[in-house]
């Protein structure tokens, strides 16, 4: 090789070397251009949010919502036109519709049956544009579309029921169709369709997309009652369209449900509404469940005679018990489905059809008999077994007299339900305090059950008149009982369990305080049911509380010493008083030998 030839080897080596070196800076320099346009685009959104949250008050100025506004005219003709005459707004609606109208975003907790979808459906009628509705359930999406399309207005659904063909029809009719107010789908549909989002994308940029609506927007906080996950996606809506106004509704939410929404769905300045949880036409009622499945069963029946043929729900906690409980119900000659998730969902569908048109006249169901459910005439909701929260119970209870006319709530309780509800719900955050709300719910004998749920949604107790049973016993016919030394019993004997946890299983544990094996002389002189009684109250004064254990097979609820509780053992100066019905209190102070005893020893 002479030199020459080197050095253009060299030099080839270097034109190699430089190209490759710029090469890859031109690899970093496009990395960064895309960093760089994906910050843009990041900070074009949030300059957009911004921008929003500081014209909000500009653009769509807060105000008195009870007063009149430009649409109050198209309000009363569109209310008069759908229903009747004489048809008049239901308490909240119209501050609701006047500040979604006016563009601020909102949330509006209503009880159920107390319009709620009105509080948007109207809007999209007297403004131009497209409401966005997003709701959990499919079979509460086609009967709302079912209904507006009947009453002449144009409203679509796109759910995973809808054919491939139509969906694109659909498409096409979204973009170019100026009559279509209302378009239905779930949050599943938003959080994982692009070609949807994409949709949405085109209808906000030719501002058309007028409103969003999220109906059961509880569902986005798993402090809430029925959380879904996709729920808490949806953050995307307001990032997506930043000014487009939001309502959120739900009949069921607490501070901490209503604080969790507005975070999930970034509607931090919206307008709230609360209309009182109050159902006065609601009678509230719990009832000693019996101890045996057929006297339970026998008791529900005779609580159905009451009413005379008229509509009802009754819920239990497992499929087992719905089937048992309804075959129950057949036998004493009462017309009962069974609805659960275990069922064809077109046998559901036919269960519930019949009880709706009044072929059935109870439906024996799990909570998998939920939303959507828009009977009006339910005269009674009997719960077998308590519900897992005291929002739940508003909800499922709340299914009763939707049309305003007076109905019956009532549950069967004893604290073993307690214990059976621990093992289903123990997998969901913050389950404990939400069910020992729902037992002291349960266990009250005196105090009002309506203010219970006004207090529980941190409102003023509502006036009562008479309307639970806990208001209709006679003044002073409940009284208490000094229940410190069997307390003190009961403990000793827990504490003194083999296991090296020192917990135990509630037949475990009225097993051992009832035998030879007991600390003390009171569990030995005191029924089972009464043994009960005791350990249920030191659960409700937090003295005791419930451990899971897991298994292959089940997950039992069981039930140890918390550290207050702990004070029971050391002599402390802990007294514990058991609240009674007169009447119990008569029965025990009947001339028993072992009754006596007890008492003496509480007396000391
Ligand atoms: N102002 C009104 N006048 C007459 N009927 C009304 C009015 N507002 C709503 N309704 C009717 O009341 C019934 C209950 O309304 P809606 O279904 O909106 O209740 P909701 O608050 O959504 O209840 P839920 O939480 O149980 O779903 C519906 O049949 C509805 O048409």
């Amino acid at each position: 090789m002479s030199e020459a030839d080197v050095d253009l080897t060299d030099e080839a080596c270097g034109l190699e070397d430089r190209l490759l070196a710029v090469e890859s800076e031109l690899q970093e320099v496009d990395a960064q251009i895309e960093a760089l346009l994906a910050r843009q685009q990041q900070l074009q959104k949030e300059r957009e949010q911004l921008q929003y949250l500081c014209s909000a008050n500009e653009r769509a100025p807060r105000a008195d919502w009870t007063g009149k506004f430009d649409w109050h005219e198209a309000l009363n003709d569109v209310l008069r036109k759908q229903y009747g005459s004489t048809a008049s707004f239901r308490p909240m609606q119209r501050e609701v519709i006047n500040a979604t109208l006016q563009g601020r975003d909102v949330l509006c907790l209503m009880p159920s049956g107390g319009g709620k979808s009105l509080c948007y459906q109207m809007p999209a009628l007297v403004r131009e544009g497209i409401t966005l509705v997003i709701s959990p359930l499919l079979s509460l999406i086609q009967d709302q579309v079912d209904r507006l399309q009947n009453a002449g207005v144009s409203a679509l659904a796109i759910t995973s029921l809808t054919p491939k063909e139509a969906v694109n029809d659909m498409y096409k009719q979204i973009e170019s169709d100026p009559a279509l107010k209302l378009l239905y789908a779930t949050p599943e549909r938003i959080v994982s369709a692009k070609r949807f989002m994409g949709k949405l994308e085109k209808l906000y940029k030719s501002g058309r997309l007028a409103r969003i609506a999220i109906d059961e927007a509880h569902c986005c906080s798993q402090w809430g009652n029925d959380f879904r996950p996709d729920y808490r996606k949806l953050a995307v809506l307001k990032q997506q369209f930043p000014t487009v106004p939001l309502i959120a509704l739900t009949a069921t939410a607490t501070e901490d449900v209503c604080q969790d929404l507005k975070d999930i769905l970034q509607i931090e300045g919206c307008e709230r509404f609360r209309s009182s949880v109050n159902r006065p036409n609601l009678f509230y009622e719990v009832r000693t469940k019996p101890g045996t499945a057929a006297e339970l069963s026998a008791a529900i029946a005779a609580c159905i005679a009451d009413e005379k043929g008229a509509s009802g729900i009754v819920y239990c906690l497992t499929r087992k018990e719905t089937e048992q409980v309804a075959s129950d119900l057949q036998e004493a000659g009462i017309s009962a489905g069974t609805y659960h998730a275990d069922m064809l969902s077109e046998l559901r569908m036919e269960v519930h059809k019949s009880w709706t048109a009044g072929r059935l006249q109870v439906i024996v169901a799990t909570v998998a008999f939920g939303m959507g459910i828009d009977k009006p005439d339910v005269r009674f909701v009997i719960h077998h077994s308590m519900s897992k929260s005291i929002e739940n119970y508003y909800q499922e209870s709340g299914r009763a007299g939707r049309d305003g006319q007076p109905a019956r709530c009532v549950m069967y309780f004893r604290f073993s339900d307690v214990l059976r509800q621990a093992s289903v719900v123990s997998l969901e955050p913050g389950w404990q305090p939400r069910l020992m709300k729902m037992a002291c719910y349960a266990a009250a004998l005196s105090s009002c059950r309506r203010s219970f749920i006004s207090r529980h949604f941190a409102e003023a107790p509502a006036a009562c008149s008479g309307h639970c049973d806990c208001c209709c016993r006679a003044e002073g016919s409940a009284g208490s009982r000094n229940i410190t030394t069997a307390a003190q019993d009961m403990a000793g004997t827990l504490d003194a369990f083999p296991s090296s946890d020192k917990r135990a299983t509630l037949n475990q544990l009225i097993d051992r305080w009832r035998s030879a094996k007991g600390v003390g002389s009171s569990g030995k002189a005191m029924s089972r049911d009464e043994c009960e009684h005791v350990i249920s109250k030191l659960y409700y004064d937090g003295l005791l509380s419930l451990e899971m254990g897991y298994t292959a097979y089940a997950t039992n609820a069981y039930i140890k010493l918390s550290p207050k509780g702990r004070h029971l053992l050391q002599g402390s100066k802990l007294q514990v008083q058991l609240e009674v019905l007169r009447r119990d209190q008569e029965d025990l102070a009947a001339p028993s030998k072992r009754r006596k005893k007890m008492l003496a020893a509480d007396a000391t």
